[in-house]
């Protein structure tokens, strides 16, 4: 079974692949312009199923290509026939999840760069306005459109992608072909005829009592990016563009759902059912920008536990700023390959955000509105978070009012400093720590001491009323609403209040019949409508506020390339993470201790990249007697390891993989720019293998570029080679993404940049003299002897 929220992600882009278009000029419209940048000199136009698409081009659309894993036989169909000078590859990876229902409509913005091509002699913006898409399907209609929907979502699909395989479970037996040289420090090779995928069984001990990382990645959810992937067979076919093409990637796809009945909830096949058309802007619209951390979330989960909903005019808001977000981030990256910026535009993880990802928290009076916030908060244990409370905004009561405070009504708007909540949220988002005033609920008072509050990477406000005013809420990249049983927040609100503010039951009850209840059904009751998620039950719907921290997580991870390049991953950064590459890049380091973290950083790294690979589901009896329902590894698998640094981490891929075959590659280094493949030895049919690349560092990308080359014509498809790699450089994965940008890249950190000698910036020096031993600095070698 597929997770339903995938389901109906394939069957979107199904419904992409099999519209029909047609060219069409037309001049531009208004609202198509505003959505671009002011250099737009030519409009396009493209029917759609007699619904039009406009794209707008700088200067002229000639030989544009869309880069994404949509594939070249849908779209170059399209293209070839009916825009004979435009090339069109949907953006992969578009979506990361679906949360609408019975949607009527569907409108999709593009954002294409063109800057993208060292290899292409033309560099032009391109952007692709809002369209309005009528969608007269179901999904049944989806998938007679497509019969490959199902198994075309691997990676995100994991069922059923290899079940004709051989079985997994194999010991280690002998080289079947003894075909690999054992070059250098790995020595040969164990192959077995199927390569096992053994569990995190091998201990990993640190020096002295300190602590030892996890063999496994902490649970991360990946589906923003990967829910939208293609399976491997529908990836096939991009031509690369001929002399004087221009490659465009599309570094944003927001696609709006606009729908009479888009909340409700439910993430699954039910979510593709379009029904009838309507014009677009009617109902509900809901923003689904898997790309920009200040779009409204979607979520994800079973209705029961989340309802989700999102705000036509949010939505559009937010899709504007994240066009406006991506066009920096290209202007960056031009000005990045352009040599014109040397700073470090991207800093390390963790957590590598332009600003901090605010998420406002509104229910009614006791709803579980700070339990869910502390719940957030522990989870998200590693990351900085800060939480902000309305009720600290609240006015102080003058003495005049304090006399009739019974008539004062706490929970109208009004009762709140607004302007200095929305003051120190915007010092707090752009990285100024704040003073937040303390609130006296006994003496209705402001305290004179403020509690400072620094910056931090998530901030949630939480109150009764932050969902209320539209300003407020701008501020957040996430909305969440907390909705409680009305009795069970008036019976917690007057334990709560008796034991904790100072009042009597009969204060309280007249209170709430007076003020907080009209107020919750005037003001906070209708705010309900802009949340993202709605958690029912509060604290105690742990897979609510599991989805969410998980999303945030997701946003946390994400480097900016990583919002440009779908197929990037970083291992989710904790401390212990941070704290092994603090140790390695450390030129005091010792060889042991280099060693020693290397090898923890390098298996955390190599678990990631088997969390990649398609796999089959499985049942289990278990001892119990009982049947568990679980997944069966990938089959075939083998190594390849980039020598000399490479074979540092064929140990690891050999610990979670029985008898992997690893190959090897030698690459020298001709000149700045050339390589010349010195060796090589590959198993004899790699062609049918997934392949591991094995290189620590990612530096320029000439050489990874050089293997990758090597091992496409050898028959291994790109799609299926994943490069495990500690550290990369920007321009390292720019050379390799745009020159193979099916790869999958796994690493744990992506450095600054290079330096004229081409190595990374910070880095960690030569990996393999540090990790074999071979490094004559002084510092090394003094480091050596102490640890002899
Ligand atoms: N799930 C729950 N079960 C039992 N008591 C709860 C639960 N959630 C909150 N409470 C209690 O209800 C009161 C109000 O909860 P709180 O999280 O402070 O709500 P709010 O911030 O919305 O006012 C507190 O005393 C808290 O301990
Ligand atoms: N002096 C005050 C200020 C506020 N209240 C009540 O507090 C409620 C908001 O706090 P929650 O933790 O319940 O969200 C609000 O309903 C006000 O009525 C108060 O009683 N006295």
């Amino acid at each position: 079974m597929k997770p339903s929220g995938l389901m109906a992600i394939g069957l979107i882009q199904q419904h992409f692949r099999s519209l029909p278009f047609q060219k069409k000029n037309k001049p531009a419209s208004p609202t198509a312009a505003t959505t671009t940048d002011k250099t737009v000199e030519e409009i396009l136009e493209v029917e759609l199923d007699g619904v039009v698409l406009t794209f707008i081009s700088a200067s002229g659309c000639a030989n544009i290509v869309f880069s994404s894993a949509v594939p070249a036989r849908a779209n170059g169909h399209v293209i070839t026939h009916h825009l004979d000078t435009v090339r069109c590859k949907l953006l992969r990876d578009f979506i990361i999840g679906i949360t609408l229902r019975r949607a009527k409509a569907i409108s999709i913005k593009l954002f294409v760069d063109l800057s993208a091509g060292d290899l292409f002699s033309e560099q032009r913006g391109l952007s692709v306005s809002a369209a309005n898409l009528p969608l007269a399907m179901n999904h049944a209609t989806a998938a007679r459109a497509d019969p490959e929907t199902e198994s075309s979502s691997e990676e995100a699909l994991p069922v059923g992608a290899e079940a004709s395989g051989p079985s997994l479970v194999f010991s280690s037996s002998a080289d079947d072909d003894g075909d690999m040289s054992g070059v250098g420090a790995g020595g040969d090779e164990v192959e077995g005829e199927s390569d096992e995928l053994v569990g995190p069984s091998d201990e990993l001990v640190g020096p002295s009592d300190e602590l030892v990382g996890p063999s496994e990645l902490s649970p991360e959810l990946e589906s923003g990016l990967e829910a939208g992937d293609l399976g491997d067979e529908d990836l096939g076919g991009f031509a690369p563009p001929e002399a004087g093409e221009a490659l465009g990637v599309v570094v944003g796809f927001f696609l709006a759902v606009v729908g009479a009945e888009a909340v409700g909830g439910e993430v699954g096949a039910d979510a593709v059912d379009f029904g009838e058309p309507v014009a677009a802007g009617e109902g509900e619209v809901e923003l689904l920008s898997p790309l920009d951390i200040s779009a409204p979330a979607s979520g994800g989960g079973s209705a029961a536990n989340t309802a989700v909903t999102a705000n036509k005019a949010t939505a559009r808001d937010n899709s504007l700023k994240s066009l406006n977000y991506q066009i920096e981030e290209k202007k960056k990256m031009e000005q990045l390959s352009n040599g014109s910026i040397t700073d470090n535009i991207f800093p390390s993880a963790p957590a590598p955000l332009k600003q901090p990802f605010v998420i406002g928290v509104a229910g009614g009076t006791a709803s579980g509105k700070t339990t869910v916030c502390d719940m957030i908060m522990s989870q998200l244990h590693d990351q900085r978070v800060v939480l902000v409370n309305q009720d600290s905004f609240y006015h102080s009561l003058s003495a005049e009012k304090l006399k009739k405070v019974h008539e004062y009504n706490f929970d109208h708007p009004d009762a709140f400093n607004t302007e200095v909540l929305l003051s120190c949220m915007e010092k707090l988002r752009s990285g100024q720590p704040v003073s937040i005033p303390s609130y006296d609920f006994k003496t209705h008072q402001s305290i004179e001491s403020a509690s400072p509050v620094n910056p931090a990477d998530v901030i949630i406000l939480e109150g009764i009323l932050v969902l209320n005013d539209p300003q407020v809420r701008d501020l957040m990249n996430m909305k969440i609403f907390v909705d409680t049983d009305a009795d069970v927040r008036l019976s917690r609100r007057i334990q709560r209040d008796t034991v904790q503010r100072g009042r009597n039951i009969q204060n309280v009850l007249e209170q709430y019949t007076k003020f907080v209840k009209p107020s919750f059904d005037e003001f906070i009751q209708p705010s309900m409508k802009y949340a993202d998620i709605i958690i029912p039950r509060g604290g105690d719907n742990d897979v609510a506020i599991d989805l969410i921290v998980q999303h945030i997580r997701t946003k946390l991870c994400q480097h900016n390339l990583c919002k440009i390049y779908s197929n990037i991953f970083i291992i989710s950064s904790t401390f212990q993470i941070k704290g092994m590459h603090t140790l390695i890049r450390d030129v005091n380091t010792t060889k042991h201790d280099f060693v020693f973290y290397a090898d923890r950083l390098i298996r955390l790294v190599v678990e990631h990249g088997l969390g990649h690979l398609p796999f089959t589901e499985k049942q289990i009896t278990t001892p119990t007697g009982s049947v568990y329902t679980g997944v069966d590894f990938c089959k075939r698998l083998c190594g390849v390891s980039v020598i000399r640094s490479g074979e540092s981490m064929e140990n690891a891929l050999r610990a979670c993989c029985n008898g992997i075959k690893i190959g090897k590659i030698l690459i020298h280094r001709e000149n700045n720019d050339g390589r010349q493949l010195i060796y090589e030895k590959l198993p004899k049919d790699i062609a049918s293998r997934h392949v591991f690349l094995l290189d620590p560092v990612l530096a320029s990308g000439n050489s990874a570029v050089k293997a990758i080359s090597l091992l496409i014509s050898k028959g291994v498809p790109e799609s299926h080679i994943i490069f495990l790699n500690l550290i990369a450089a920007p321009q390292g994965i720019h050379a390799l993404c745009k020159k193979h940008p099916m790869v999958k890249i796994v690493t744990s950190e992506i450095d600054a940049s290079l330096n004229e000698d081409s190595r990374v910036i910070p880095g960690l020096g030569e990996f393999a003299d540090r990790y074999f031993g071979t490094d004559n600095s002084k510092n090394f070698q003094a480091g050596l002897k102490i640890s002899k």
